[in-house]
């Protein structure tokens, strides 16, 4: 699918962990099972499991497992270790040239082992967590992403006053961005010469996410038009067979819809006397996007879409067999999550339709065929691209040195995340928002689960009938991942009894967890039928309280609303993937918690963080697993 990279959590064998396959074979390994009748087969079975039940009733912790204690692999408290190692003097003496050593060790362990460890029925003891050194650095928690109050406002940017007047009232938007406040002048281009008709630069936008991009390249292309429109007298050259003007790219159908639906509300605007509704009759937006239906794409295609949203693969699809789209007085390229768009998988595709638009627009230039409407001054005399992301980096760079002409980066890192981040190396940070509480937390493999689910339990705390309104996010690295966790949550109890509730579980948008009473679950992930997907996406949008199970597909653009809190089960193996997905929360100016599980194995993921400048505090599962039994006073789950 090319929504969803398949990601894997992968931790690779120590060497002592290695060692210890070595040294210490299996016994299912050292006897053979083949040949004999199936009743003698079984019997060796039988000795088997029974020999390896009293094997580790009576394995000593040997030095190979203190070893992997410092790996993280496991940890013996205190009464563990000293049953095991009064109880075996065979072993113990056999090992006897260990057995200093071990008594070192088990002492470090005990002593650093918590004397009030919460341990799972599932098993004897919890292992131990490697510590991991690194400096938090606390922040000043300011808002980064939030509108500036000593901006210029938007009307003095040169925006029309309707416009401004109807994005107050139907975004609340009423102070622009720090982006914004780069963007929209350079893109409105008010200061250029009619003489000079290459000054409509091309343009890269790089900013926090939640920082407003979404407006900031949609306003000046909306307030262009609307300009244009002003300046023609006659009617009959406004309609909508002009074509199509303005393409923004998406990596993700979800986003593509989105991003109409923005558009749809910016172009909703009252009709004023000055446009006189003319604006509306004209100009339509649209949408094109993989898994939808192509027939009736096509006919709105015909009929003409002047402002199209599609993912990469579908407008090449209607580039290259929709004979009607017309694309030849394209005058914007936006490229929404550049980077995404440039890596393995779209980059061909991207070329191709990069290619096939200037083929397009040159053939016609020398048709020569004329409308008022582009002989105006206040349209781009030339297709304008512009890129977007959070995080851009040199395949942009390559993009931008092989198509995109006089390029101007325009950075909307603020002073503050600057100073924090100390980078390590010469490479470009991202940042993330200041006022997002960025956590880690070592779980070992097998307390991930139950960890988990002490933070959901802990986030959606029940309030006699009904539970804490908080909106969650738990990233995951597949979709059989998020399936597989979905089930858990929704149908614990109840796995694979009835295949006609798996079947209807599979169709529908939200269950509610039979594990934490009264939570609305959700799933997305690219391998849900388009209908599901659609209606999943919208429903956790309008919720005021749920949780969503989901891979990537979520992971970049979404603008859900009010979401508190972002757990990623799975590290992503991109930190580019990191800043997207935590950047669903702390929007805007508002606070969040984003919370990222690591394996013992993977602590390293702390250090690449920092050496992108972000900085994570590290919590100590036993304070998570506290939470399921007792219910804190404090909504940080974590503290
Ligand atoms: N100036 C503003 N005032 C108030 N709200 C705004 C303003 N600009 C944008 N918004 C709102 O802020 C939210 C986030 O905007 P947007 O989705 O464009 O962020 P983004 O920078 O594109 O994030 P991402 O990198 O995650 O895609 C949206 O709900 C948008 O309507």
């Amino acid at each position: 699918m090319e929504d969803d990279g398949l990601i894997l959590n992968i931790c690779s064998a120590t060497k002592n962990n290695n060692d210890t396959a070595h040294k210490k074979p299996s016994i299912r390994a050292q006897i053979k099972e083949a040949g004999g009748s199936w009743k003698e087969r079984s019997k060796v079975r039988k000795i088997i499991k029974s020999q390896m039940r009293k094997s580790t009733q009576t394995h000593v912790p040997l030095e190979h497992d203190y070893n992997t204690v410092e790996n993280g692999g496991y940890d013996l408290n205190k009464e563990v270790i000293q049953k095991k190692l009064s109880k075996n003097k065979l072993a113990f003496t056999v090992r006897r040239e260990d057995s200093k050593e071990i008594q070192e060790r088990s002492k470090k362990s005990i002593t650093t082992t918590q004397p009030q460890q919460i341990i799972s029925s599932l098993f004897t003891y919890n292992p131990m967590i490697p510590s991991i050194k690194h400096n938090y650095l606390p922040n000043d928690n300011l808002p980064s992403n939030a509108p500036v109050n000593d901006s210029n406002s938007f009307i003095g940017m040169g925006l029309d006053a309707d416009l401004v007047a109807h994005i107050k009232e139907k975004l609340n938007a009423e102070k622009p961005t720090d982006i914004q406040c780069k963007a929209i002048p350079l893109l409105l281009n008010l200061n250029r010469t009619s003489s000079d008709e290459t000054i409509d630069v091309d343009v890269v936008i790089q900013a926090e996410t939640g920082s407003g991009k979404t407006l900031a390249f949609l306003l000046p292309i909306i307030e262009r038009l609307i300009r244009a429109t002003k300046s023609i007298k006659s009617n009959s050259s406004l309609t909508r067979s002009l074509g199509t003007l303005a393409i923004i790219l998406t990596p993700t159908r979800e986003l593509a819809k989105q991003t109409l639906s923005v558009l749809e509300s910016l172009l909703s605007i009252s009709p004023s006397k000055t446009t006189n509704n003319r604006l509306q009759h004209w100009l339509v937006p649209g949408v094109v996007n993989g898994g939808d239906k192509k027939k009736s794409e096509k006919a709105r295609l015909r009929k003409g879409i002047n402002l199209l949203v599609s993912t990469p693969g579908r407008l090449l699809d209607h580039l290259q067999n929709t004979r009607s789209f017309s694309v030849e007085n394209l005058r914007w390229l936006v490229l929404d999550e550049a980077d995404r768009l440039l890596e393995l998988g779209f980059e061909e595709t991207l070329q191709k339709i990069i290619q096939m638009l200037a083929d397009r627009s040159d053939a016609y230039q020398k048709i020569k065929q004329k409308n008022c409407l582009f002989d105006s001054d206040t349209l781009p005399k030339r297709r304008q691209i512009i890129l977007c992301s959070a995080t851009l980096k040199d395949d942009v760079r390559r993009l931008a040195g092989q198509n995109l002409f006089n390029p101007i980066y325009i950075n909307g890192i603020d002073k503050g995340n600057e100073e924090r981040s100390k980078p390590k190396n010469n490479l470009k940070l991202f940042t993330t928002p200041n006022q997002l509480k960025q956590k880690c937390i070592i779980t070992p493999a097998k307390l991930r689960l139950v960890t988990l689910t002490a933070i959901l339990k802990a986030t959606f705390k029940r309030h006699s009938e009904s539970i804490s309104s908080e909106k969650v996010i738990v990233f995951f690295s597949c979709c059989d991942a998020v399936d597989f966790y979905f089930d858990l949550f929704a149908n614990a109890g109840n796995l694979g009894q009835d295949t006609d509730d798996d079947q209807k579980a599979n169709s529908e948008t939200c269950l509610i967890s039979t594990v934490i009473p009264n939570l609305m679950m959700f799933r997305l992930h690219g391998e849900l039928s388009q209908t599901l997907r659609t209606t999943t996406f919208q429903t956790f949008s309008s919720t005021s309280s749920g949780v969503l199970f989901c891979t990537d597909v979520a992971a970049r653009g979404l603008d859900l609303p009010n979401v508190s809190k972002i757990l990623q089960y799975d590290p992503p193996t991109d930190i580019k993937d990191y800043v997207h997905r935590v950047g669903r929360t702390a929007r805007l100016g508002k606070g969040g918690e984003a919370i990222l599980f690591l394996l013992p194995s993977e602590v390293g993921y702390v250090d690449s963080l920092e050496d992108q400048g972000i900085n994570t505090q590290n919590v100590q599962v036993d304070t998570v697993l506290k939470n399921l039994q007792h219910t804190t006073t404090n909504n940080s789950c974590i503290g």
